[in-house]
C-alpha cells in the first residue's frame, strides 16, 4: 500500500475512524522492548507516548494490527513496520518532525539483527479513560509509567490497578533488563567482550532516567527516582530525597525527603532531609496523602495525613493519622486537620505534648536551586 497524498491518506483515515467498532485510545505508543532468553518481556522502551493525541497514526498502526478497541499491546515484525511506514509517505518532505514515523525508522534499522540485540518492537495501546480497567501486559504497565513521568498525567489519573502482578521482576544492569535466569550466560559474555556488567538493582521498576528524562529538574541520585515518578517543572531531588511511581510533586518542589507511592507534592512545598511521607502500598495506611502548596516537611518529621497550603511538621516529629494532639486546650486527632492550611506541628520540648498552632508556614524556597 503506497499511499499517493496527503488527500487518499485522510480518507484511510475516515475510513478506519467511520469503523463502529472503532475506538480512538486514549494512549499509544510504539517502544522497544528487551527480552529474555525465553522470549518473555522484561521492559520496554517508548521515547515518545502519545496521550489523547495523533489519532491518525493510531488509526494506521490500529488498521496493520487489527487493533479496534480495548487496552492492547503488539509485537510488530519487519513486515508490519514496513507497511506501516509505506502509509505515511505523503509526509515524507513535508520538512516537517513527525516523531513517531522517525521512530518506526529507527526501530526498522534495530530490528535487522532482533535476535543479537534481544529485542521487540512493541505498539501499545490503552483504552478510553472510562472502560480501562488498568494494565494488561508489561508494555502496557510501562506504557502507563511512561505517561506519568512524562507529565502527560497525573498521580491516580491513570489506572494501575494490578501493576505489581504484570511487571515481572528483573535484574537491573549497566546493559539494562536481565532476567535473573539470564544473569549468569550475560555476565560471561559481557567478561569473553572485555565489559563489566555491573548490577544496579532486582526490582520491578527501573529509574525513571533510563527511560524518561523531564525538563527542568535535578535529580542527584538517580536510582532515587522510580519509574512512574511525576516530578514537575523545577524539581529538586537531593541524595536523601526518594519519588516512587504514581507519586511525586507539581513543581518547583525540593525534595530531600520520600515521596511514597500515591503522595503528590503541590508546588512551592519543601520536604526537609530523611522525611518520610506514607504511602499505602503496604502497612495498613489508607489514607491517601498529599501536601499542600508552600509546606515545610522538616528534616526527618513524618507525615500521615493530608496537609493543606502553608502546614509545618517540626524536624524530627512524625504526625499519624491518630496522634493526639493539643489545639486551643482541645484534643484533637491528627486527622482533624486533613487539609486545613497554616498549621504548625510542633512536639512541645517541655511538656512533650504534641501541639497544632495556627501559623503559616513563612519559609521560601530558594529560588537559585529550581532555576535550571
Ligand atoms: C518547628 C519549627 C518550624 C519552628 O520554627 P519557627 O521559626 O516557627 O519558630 P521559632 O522562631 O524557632 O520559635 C518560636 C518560639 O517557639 C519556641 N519553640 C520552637 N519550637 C518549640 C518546641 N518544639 N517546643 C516548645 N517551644 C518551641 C521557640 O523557643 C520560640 O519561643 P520564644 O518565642 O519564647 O522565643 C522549627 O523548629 C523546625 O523544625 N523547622 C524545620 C527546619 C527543617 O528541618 N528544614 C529542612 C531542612 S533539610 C536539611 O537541612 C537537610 C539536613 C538533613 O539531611 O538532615
Amino acid at each position: 500500500m503506497l499511499v499517493k497524498d496527503m488527500t487518499e491518506f485522510k480518507k484511510i483515515i475516515e475510513n478506519i475512524e467511520k469503523n463502529k467498532d472503532y475506538i480512538r485510545p486514549q494512549a499509544f505508543a510504539i517502544g522497544i522492548a528487551t527480552l529474555a532468553q525465553n522470549g518473555t518481556l522484561l521492559d520496554c522502551y517508548f521515547p515518545s507516548p502519545n496521550f489523547q493525541t495523533n489519532f491518525a497514526t493510531a488509526a494506521i498502526l490500529a488498521n496493520v494490527l487489527g487493533y479496534k478497541n480495548g487496552t492492547h499491546s503488539y509485537q510488530l515484525t519487519n513486515e508490519q513496520i514496513t507497511e506501516i511506514l509505506s502509509y505515511f509517505t505523503p509526509f515524507a518532505n513535508d520538512g516537517k518532525e513527525h516523531a513517531n514515523i522517525e521512530l518506526l525508522k529507527n526501530l526498522q534499522k534495530i530490528m535487522q539483527n532482533p535476535i543479537k540485540n534481544r529485542k521487540a518492537i512493541v505498539v501499545s495501546f490503552i483504552t478510553s479513560s472510562e472502560n480501562d480497567t488498568g494494565p494488561k501486559s508489561v508494555p502496557d504497565a510501562y506504557l502507563r509509567l511512561h505517561l506519568l513521568s512524562h507529565r502527560f498525567v497525573k498521580p491516580h489519573c491513570i489506572n494501575l490497578t494490578g501493576i505489581f502482578n504484570i511487571l515481572p521482576n528483573v535484574v537491573w544492569t549497566s546493559e539494562g533488563a536481565i532476567a535473573a535466569q539470564d544473569l549468569n550466560l550475560r555476565k560471561m559474555e559481557a567478561i569473553c567482550e572485555g565489559r563489566n556488567l555491573v548490577v544496579h538493582s532486582i526490582d520491578k521498576f527501573p529509574r525513571m532516567t533510563d527511560y524518561v528524562t523531564p525538563t527542568g529538574v535535578r535529580i542527584a541520585d538517580a536510582s532515587r527516582v522510580r519509574l512512574g515518578a511525576y516530578l514537575g517543572d523545577g524539581t529538586t531531588v537531593m541524595h536523601e530525597g526518594f519519588v516512587n511511581f504514581n507519586a511525586g510533586c507539581e513543581g518547583p518542589n525540593m525534595i530531600e525527603g520520600r515521596i511514597s507511592a500515591g503522595v503528590f507534592v503541590k508546588k512551592g512545598s519543601d520536604l526537609g532531609g530523611g522525611c518520610s511521607t506514607m504511602g499505602t502500598l503496604s502497612g495498613g495506611g489508607n489514607i491517601i496523602i498529599s501536601i499542600g502548596e508552600n509546606c515545610l516537611l522538616g528534616a526527618n518529621s513524618g507525615l500521615g495525613i493530608p496537609l493543606g497550603d502553608r502546614c509545618t511538621i517540626e524536624a524530627g516529629l512524625y504526625i499519624t493519622a491518630g496522634t493526639k494532639v493539643l489545639f486551643n486546650n482541645t484534643i484533637l486527632k491528627a486527622k482533624d486537620f486533613a487539609g486545613k492550611n497554616d498549621i504548625l506541628f510542633r512536639r512541645n520540648s517541655q511538656s512533650g505534648c504534641i501541639e497544632a498552632i495556627s501559623k503559616a508556614n513563612s519559609v521560601e524556597l530558594n529560588t537559585e536551586l529550581h532555576n535550571n
